[in-house]
């Protein structure tokens, strides 16, 4: 009798049969949006949509997005995420007009934004969307000055110092360089965003602060699903009220900080005096939108942001110079120019003139953009000027960086790391919007001045003293983490260490 009742009958035999029809249909129609409109697309599996590579775990995402550019020609093409129509560019004209020209119809991200789901991430400078957005911006964009980050240089060389005795312990050993640019760039930006020290190159015990920073951007099946909603599914992030990152002790560390400051008057010239002094300037006006929640969520955003991203530039480079000792020597020498002894100090002058430092960055960069894709909102209807296609409003439009990157058309041989290439500067680049590690247009990069000047101090106090070489434990080739949105090396970066 139970038994029975389990087994469908007739009838809902038929009406299951119909919803799986409907749904079929329903997908499917979807999934022909780009065949109704002429524009070429890639085929979409059922569920992963176009990025089955990426959920099978064959291939990093910003690394699928590159595939994907290469795969095509033309200004376009149209790809489908969770049945989700979206609009990857390969014109660096039409990427300019998107982000440049006509910025005013693409101002915003098409990530999750929800205060209620988490109200550190919600307020946060990468993730707010308009008019918020612009009103917030507006206020930080003074504090990522060439002055204001000139004032902070002296914390800038005392985590130097530490980096170099670190380095000089471990003389003639391996070093994973990934996780000593890892050490480096938290005690930077937890000297300059919280006001503390971390003492990352404390070998044991690993520091509280330290390991939070590991765990915060270890990518376990949580964070992944957490990460993928935030990217392409906003409405679930609200529905199930998703925390992106456990921020808990970053925010208990922040506040630390600023009651004490509050108390005792105390300054450091660093970016938690700046922040206080927003959230004070535009305190009780119309404008009020600045409080401390807000403060805090800048904080950690730029933390987050900056720490992976400038230790991973820092660990790039390092690895690419021990893969190419002759630019290593070459860069060596222009570092001795500079600095001819150990009297000669580091300045935030003396830094920038480095010529061929810089087109090792550039360089380095342009192989390893941190980020997959740019990523913008279309506001309203919108037509490309160049072909008169129109994008319908709402419709995400994604700019793949390795794409752009690794074209033969804008780089030669581009699988080369190659510094001669941006011997003239990457100025004419920028403008032609092939070059793009730190995005385009005003929702571009806040904190680019700020990872260079960080990255070339760290670079120089390395180079100055020691030598960087491939040892049998160096991936090579590299192996990017397919788990990770970022790029990432998948077992870090061991080089050899020696003292010149
Ligand atoms: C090598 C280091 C870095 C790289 C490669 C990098 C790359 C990027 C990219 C590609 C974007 C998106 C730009 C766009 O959509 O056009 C971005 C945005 C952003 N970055 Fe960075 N970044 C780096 C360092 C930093 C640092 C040090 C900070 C903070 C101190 C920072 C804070 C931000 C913020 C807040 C945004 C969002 C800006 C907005 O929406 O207004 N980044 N970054």
């Amino acid at each position: 009798m139970y038994l029975n009742s389990l087994v469908p009958n007739g009838t809902t035999l038929v009406i299951l049969s119909l919803l799986i029809l409907l749904c079929y249909i329903y997908i499917n129609m979807i999934h022909s949006y780009w065949k109704r409109r002429g524009i070429p697309y890639e085929k979409p599996y059922l569920l992963t949509g176009s990025l089955w590579n990426v959920f099978s775990g064959k291939r990093q995402i910003g690394k699928h997005f590159g595939d994907l550019y290469r795969k095509f020609d033309g200004p376009y093409f149209g790809i489908y995420i969770c049945g989700k129509p979206y609009l990857v560019i390969r014109s660096p004209d039409i990427v300019k007009d998107i982000t440049v020209r006509d910025f005013s119809n693409f101002e915003d991200r098409t990530f999750a934004c929800d205060k209620n789901a988490d109200d550190m991430t919600g307020n946060s400078l990468f993730i707010l969307r308009n008019p918020e957005w612009r009103n917030v911006r507006m206020k930080l964009t003074n504090i990522f000055t060439s002055g204001k980050i000139k004032q902070m240089f002296p914390l800038m060389l005392q985590t130097a110092d530490d980096l170099q005795h670190y380095v000089e312990k471990h003389d003639n050993e391996i070093v994973d360089v990934k996780d000593l640019a890892g050490k480096y760039m938290t005690d930077l930006v937890a000297k300059c965003f919280f006001g503390i020290d971390s003492c990352s190159f404390v070998e044991k015990p690993v520091t509280h602060f330290r390991k939070v920073c590991i765990d915060i951007l270890d990518v376990n099946i949580f964070r992944s699903f957490c990460m993928f909603c935030y990217l392409f599914l906003p409405k679930l992030v609200s529905l199930l009220k998703l925390k992106l990152l456990d921020t808990h002790y970053l925010r208990k560390v922040f506040m630390e900080t600023l009651s004490f400051r509050e108390k005792t008057g105390f300054h450091r010239n660093d970016f938690v005096d700046l922040l206080i002094n927003i959230r004070n300037t535009f305190a009780n006006t119309e404008e009020s939108t600045f409080d401390t929640t807000s403060m805090v969520s800048q904080a950690i955003t730029f933390f987050i942001a900056g720490f992976e991203t400038t230790s991973n530039l820092v660990g790039f480079t390092l690895y690419e110079l021990s893969m190419h000792p002759e630019c290593q020597d070459m860069l060596r020498r222009e570092i001795f120019e500079v600095f001819p002894d150990e009297t000669t100090p580091l300045t935030f002058d003396n830094v920038h003139q480095l010529k061929y430092l810089n087109m090792v960055i550039a360089e380095t960069l342009r192989r390893y953009p941190f980020g997959p894709f740019l990523n913008r909102n279309c506001k309203k209807d919108y037509v490309i000027s160049q072909t008169g296609f129109k994008i319908e409003k709402g419709t995400p439009v994604l700019v793949s960086l390795d794409g752009i990157h690794y074209d033969p058309t804008y780089y030669k041989n581009p699988e080369k790391f190659d510094p001669e290439r941006f011997r003239a500067g990457y100025k004419h680049l920028l403008s032609a919007c092939t070059y793009l590690p730190f995005g385009m247009g005003p929702r571009s990069c806040i904190g680019d001045r700020f990872a260079q000047v960080c990255a070339r101090v760290g670079i120089i106090c390395i180079l100055k003293r020691f030598t960087v070489e491939k040892c049998h434990l160096t991936p090579d080739p590299l192996v990017l983490n397919p788990r990770s949105p970022f790029m990432q090396p998948v077992n870090g970066l061991q080089l050899k260490i020696r003292k010149l």
